[in-house]
């Protein structure tokens, strides 16, 4: 039987409140919004649908996710195994992409090395308040709740920290008042070492995307990243590859300074999905240095960027990324 007609099996009263429904190999994953459902409801609804679900042919297992009533707030990575490959920029365009797309979405710059999210989100200057020993979320011109290391030392200042130190850090800035957003997207320090550890032992994110440029060498460090997420058991939601081609913004050719493909063919070797690639401009570097994130208009520049961000968004609505 297939997922409509599962569904049909299920009464209106819960069957209006389905948000997916999978089916693998004899399980059936169901995503169920609770709001406004008291706790014997919810149990209600959970056994129903075990016992109606479990009644079909071919069905062994039933999963059901109950969505609280506030929306749990879901974590994501963005890593990479070395500096410089655009992983603060990737990460401050997902977040104006997905900001346009109408989701809550909050930003935390856990780069301890080279906080660039103040510049990349111009909030530079901006000091976070805390109440009750919380801190309070900067709020970027685009509307965008954020934190970032950079906010809270001098910068180089952080630089000396080990695991431990910048763990505690890292988690003052999950932990703050994010009030009703739902995403955070975390721009993690680059490299695969101790404090990249730490910081996802402190918080685990749900999913994480890892960033790299063509060339092998950056490649084999994406790996490494890879197998970080992989040994903290954070599910990968795909690899993008950042500076892919160079259009002259002379002539207009496009070239591949760094080679073509390798991110796409890597990403196949390891099962990883391939987000997409973006390319090398001068036009996002422009614009990330004037603090506007090119994916927050509606300039050519910021499609790559949206795309990527449009799959983010499906992800999360999967039951993987509701957490089911
Ligand atoms: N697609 C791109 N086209 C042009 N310039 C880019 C692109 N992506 C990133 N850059 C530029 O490359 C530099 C490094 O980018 P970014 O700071 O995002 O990298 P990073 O991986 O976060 O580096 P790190 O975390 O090591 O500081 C920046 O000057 C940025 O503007």
């Amino acid at each position: 039987m297939d997922e409509q007609g599962l569904l049909t099996r299920l009464p209106a009263s819960i069957a209006g409140r389905v948000q997916s429904i999978r089916q693998a190999e004899g399980t059936v994953t169901l995503v169920i919004d609770a709001t406004g459902l008291d706790a014997a409801t919810r149990e209600a609804f959970q056994t129903a649908c075990r016992d109606i679900l479990g009644e079909a042919e071919g069905v062994e297992t039933v999963r059901v996710a109950m969505m609280a009533d506030k929306a749990r707030r879901r974590i994501i990575a963005i890593g990479s195994g070395k500096g410089g490959v655009g992983k603060s920029t990737l990460t401050a365009n997902l977040a104006a992409a997905l900001h346009k797309m109408g989701r809550k979405v909050g930003l935390v710059d856990a780069d301890i090395y080279g906080p660039s999210q103040p510049m990349l989100m111009s909030t530079g200057g901006a000091k976070p308040q805390a109440k009750d020993e919380q801190l309070l979320p900067v709020i970027s011109p685009l509307g965008i709740p954020m934190l970032s290391m950079g906010h809270l030392v001098e910068p180089g200042k952080a630089l000396a920290w080990r695991g431990p130190m910048a763990g505690n850090a890292f988690g003052q800035l999950v932990d703050a008042d994010w009030g009703d957003t739902e995403i955070l997207l975390l721009d993690l320090p680059p490299g695969t070492g101790d404090v990249q550890l730490s910081m996802l032992q402190k918080h685990k994110p749900d999913g994480a995307i890892i960033v790299s440029t063509p060339q092998d060498l950056a490649l084999i460090d994406a790996q490494r990243a890879a197998n970080l997420f992989d040994s903290g058991k954070v599910p990968i939601i795909g690899l993008v590859e950042n500076m892919a081609g160079y259009a002259c913004p002379h002539c207009g050719e496009v070239s591949d300074p760094f080679g073509r493909g390798g991110v796409e063919a890597a990403a196949e070797g390891t099962g990883i999905p391939f987000l997409g690639r973006i390319p090398l401009a001068l036009a996002i570097r422009a614009a990330s240095d004037a603090g506007e994130p090119p994916a927050a208009g509606d300039a050519p520049e910021g499609e790559a960027f949206t795309a990527i961000a449009r799959q983010l968004a499906e992800w999360l609505d999967t039951p993987q990324g509701a957490g089911a």
